[in-house]
């Protein structure tokens, strides 16, 4: 992510692969793309010899793919993609074009063909731009296209078999995988080794970067142009030109990609006078004259050490709004910001000053603004607003962690030394006052509405008639599930006093039919009738006693071939990453977060079988799981 802000540009937009390419799906997720997988159903069957070039014939059959996706999507009045990408790789050798294999034979002849000769690999790709005019798609198209010369080694025939026969060809160009057993055929690679599993992601990426950045003309000499440039790479560039020299060489450090990742230091590349950031990490030697031997210094434990003022800063400039009054009024100077917030000049400026230096501002001779991430995530209304993540981060779960020693040392939770209240039931503590619910409802409605895409997509639930997302709060998840699958009714059941209050929550124009919002408790009341049944983020809060009562409920009503989807952190089988779950360990709720083997040993025990992970790297991974039919 930090190699490449770049990517961040399509994390509020609606990406879809139009591929069936596991590789392909692997090679984005990978770098932290978030995307939804729909195959093309375009027939490969271009005139190959109408082509002037092979690499014209893969380009145009990437597109064809893409546009099909796209086509289908806007007709079948799913929400239009903003982004469809498309991909086409063959092989090409003695000015032959080489697809899949039809057959071992097929394969046989294809791979023959290849021994002992170099030969080509292209991948034609799409980046499809979408939108919706009326009830007309209109796109935007670019293309690309990337070669790899690949040399095989003489190969005797009884290999050549004895490979055909692993089955590994049959879905690949050429008939070969050169991520898997194919590559103990290969002698060399020139180029880029993705391109030839199925996608080009340098070139990718240095698309994408040509698409949303495009350099100013009287700059372009400053910019390396065969590495992939960072965000803050154009911004600086064309920001520097009107700016103070003040603010030149340290504007943008470390910003925030608009994935709201930070690179882990800052990067610098001095050219000329001014300063011009090449994307990469250079050693800190490199740098203002410092000694090669801080480089060496433990970075990752220097950071940890810091790491508490970094998230204290987040919080209190959340807190005091500052995101916000600069989303509406900035650029602004310290002092018009601490005139707003109602706070000192010279705090107001060091608080702002941090904020630039992690990342989350900008800071020009016109004064402070926000990063295009702050404006997403961190203003109250923010497209994916943590803000009430964030709050909840600073009044609740800040004062929990500052006992985290006692925490430890006494095995429980410590909310009677950090509230001065015992949380003899997890919610009471919540639900004692309204602000404190109003938080509490904002915090979690921030991460549904974060992580609902992710969830909704990530098995194809459209067999499912009804849904009732158990616990599901605000409806943001359910109004997901709604937009993706329009046949789809979904109910939301919570407590009465959160259903109350959702009004707040609710999406300003409803275009899809409503969610309906029953109250109850799900321990003691029955549950609305659903084919499928969702648990987000519910089961590690609870101990096992309660985890028994809601699994036998929802396990009694479950009709065989109804479904449980669990979204939660999956843990590795270790149960040491991924890191955030480890650390909301900390909090010490009587409930415990679980790894894969255990949701599916924890499902089983209520008759859930046919338990699929997946693991989407973000902040939620989900679980499907079906109820188990009767035995006859
Ligand atoms: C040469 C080579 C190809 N391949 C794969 C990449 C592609 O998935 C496949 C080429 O076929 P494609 O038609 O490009 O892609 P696909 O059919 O897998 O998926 P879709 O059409 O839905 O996008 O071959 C490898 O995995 N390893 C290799 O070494």
């Amino acid at each position: 992510m930090a190699l490449n802000p770049v990517l961040g540009k399509l994390v509020s937009k609606r990406v879809v692969l139009a591929s069936a390419s596991p590789r392909r799906q692997e090679i984005l997720t990978n770098v932290g793309l978030r995307f939804e997988v729909v195959p093309s159903w375009f027939k490969e069957t271009l005139e190959k010899s109408s082509f002037a070039a092979p690499y014209e014939y893969a380009i145009e059959t990437a597109k064809q793919k893409a546009l099909e996706v796209a086509n289908r999507m806007h007709v079948k009045h799913l929400r239009t993609p903003d982004v469809v990408i498309g991909a086409d790789t063959i092989v090409t050798v003695d000015e032959q074009i080489l697809e899949k294999p039809v057959d071992k034979q097929d394969a046989y002849r294809m791979l023959s063909r290849l021994s002992g000769k170099e030969h080509s690999v292209f991948t034609g790709v799409a980046i499809i731009h979408c939108s919706s005019k009326g009830n007309q798609l209109e796109t935007e198209i670019t293309d690309f296209y990337e070669e790899t010369k690949v040399k095989f080694s003489d190969l005797s025939e009884e290999l050549l078999w004895e490979y055909i026969h692993s089955g590994e060809p049959m879905d690949k160009a050429g008939g070969y995988g050169i991520q898997a057993l194919g590559g103990m055929l290969v002698e060399y690679v020139h180029g880029d080794f993705l391109n030839v599993v199925g996608f080009p992601l340098n070139h990718f990426c240095k698309k994408l970067a040509e698409l949303y950045y495009p350099p100013p003309k009287h700059t372009v000499q400053h910019i390396k142009h065969d590495s992939i440039p960072s965000v803050d790479t154009f911004e600086n560039v064309s920001d520097g030109e009107s700016e103070s020299s003040n603010f030149t060489e340290h504007k943008g450090a470390n910003k925030l990609d608009s994935s709201g990742m930070c690179p882990s230091r800052p990067v610098y590349n001095c050219e000329n006078t001014s300063s011009v950031r090449t994307g990469f990490t250079v050693p800190l030697g490199n740098q203002n004259g410092v000694s090669e031997s801080a480089a060496k210094l433990p970075s990752k434990i220097l950071d940890l050490m810091d790491g508490f003022k970094a998230s204290k800063a987040l919080f209190v400039a959340s807190k005091l709004k500052m995101f916000d009054y600069l989303k509406n009024k900035g650029p602004l100077k310290a002092v018009d910001v601490a005139n707003e917030v109602g706070t000192s000049v010279c705090g107001t400026e060091r608080l702002l000053d941090a904020c630039v230096a992690l990342g989350l501002l900008e800071k020009t001779s016109q004064g402070y603004s926000n990063t295009d991430s702050a404006n997403i995530y961190l203003t109250s209304d923010g497209e994916y607003s943590l803000h009430g993540y964030i709050i909840h981060s600073n009044d609740h779960l800040w004062p929990l962690f500052t006992n985290l020693e006692s925490a430890v040392r006494e095995g429980s939770r410590q909310n009677h030394r950090a509230f001065g209240r015992k949380a003899e039931d997890l919610f009471k503590d919540y639900y004692h006052s309204q602000e404190v619910k109003q938080r509490f409802m904002a915090a979690m409605h921030s991460i549904a509405h974060l992580t609902a895409r992710d969830l909704a997509t990530a098995f194809d639930l459209s067999q499912f008639k009804s849904t009732c997302d158990l616990g599901g709060c605000t409806g943001a998840l359910a109004h997901e599930l709604i937009q993706i699958y329009p046949n789809m009714k979904v109910t939301v059941f919570d407590l009465p006093e959160v259903i109350a209050n959702i009004s707040y929550f609710q999406p300003s124009e409803q275009c899809t039919a409503p969610v309906t919002f029953v109250s109850g408790d799900f321990f003691k009341d029955n549950l609305p009738e659903a084919d499928l049944y969702i648990l987000s983020r519910v089961l590690h809060d609870w101990p096992d006693e309660k985890i028994h009562i809601l699994l036998s409920k929802i396990s009694a009503v479950c009709k065989p071939g109804s479904a449980l989807l669990v979204a939660e952190i999956v843990l590795d089988e270790q149960k040491t990453h991924p890191p955030r779950a480890v650390l909301q360990s900390l909090s010490m709720t009587e409930g415990k977060q679980r790894s894969g083997s255990e949701y599916k040993q924890l499902l089983e025990k209520y008759g859930f079988t046919n338990t699929q992970f997946k693991i989407t790297g973000t902040l939620l991974d989900a679980v499907l799981c079906f109820k188990k039919n009767l035995s006859p």
